[in-house]
């Protein structure tokens, strides 16, 4: 017999991506201009909403970005990541389920990313379909004990529709 559907369901998400001179700094789908350097990855790197994705997925127990969209495929090189958060919304909104709020925390020694905190939140909501009081947006330094990374984590919570 299969369990009775939860009202809620949380998830939880996590990325890094070592930082290199020559690479743009993307946040939540907000380019952060003047940043000497940004994460290397397959995709544009923005490790929010890598972040973000997984913790859609995680949340419904769907695996995690990488399977749906493996860095092995040059079909993915220098993906837009809200594509990849788009697809993921779409997979929890085949289930029933929407996103009801989000935090986020990103963990980077520099740039100082405060004064692009409302931007990031309004672009995250827009894309989750919340209002920007329903995305919290932290940041943290690594009080210097990962300065060549960025970090991020997420928890989202999902409710059924
Ligand atoms: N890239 C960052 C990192 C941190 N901040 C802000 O600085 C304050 C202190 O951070 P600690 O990690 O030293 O506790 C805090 O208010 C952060 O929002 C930032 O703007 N950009
Ligand atoms: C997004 C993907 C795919 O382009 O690659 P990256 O940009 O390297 O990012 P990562 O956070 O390692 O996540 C999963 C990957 O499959």
């Amino acid at each position: 017999m299969s369990a009775q559907p939860l009202p809620y369901r949380i998830g939880y998400g996590e990325d890094a991506h070592r930082l290199a001179a020559g690479r743009p700094l993307i946040l939540g789908g907000v380019e952060i201009t003047g940043a000497e350097r940004g994460p290397v990855a397959h995709s544009d790197g923005d490790a929010a909403l890598h972040t973000l994705s997984d913790a859609l997925l995680s949340g419904l127990a769907l695996g995690d970005i990488g399977q749906y969209f493996p860095d092995t495929d040059p079909k993915w090189a220098g993906l837009n990541s809200a594509d990849i958060l788009r697809r993921c919304l779409e997979l929890v909104r085949e289930r029933g389920y929407a996103p009801a709020n989000a935090a986020l925390v990103v963990t980077l020694d520099t740039p100082k990313l405060g004064s692009k905190r409302a931007e990031i939140a309004q672009r995250i909501a827009g894309l989750l379909g919340l209002d920007s009081s329903e995305v919290g947006v932290s940041f943290k330094t690594s009080e210097g004990l990962a300065p060549d990374h960025i970090q991020a984590r997420a928890t989202i919570l999902l409710v059924r529709l």
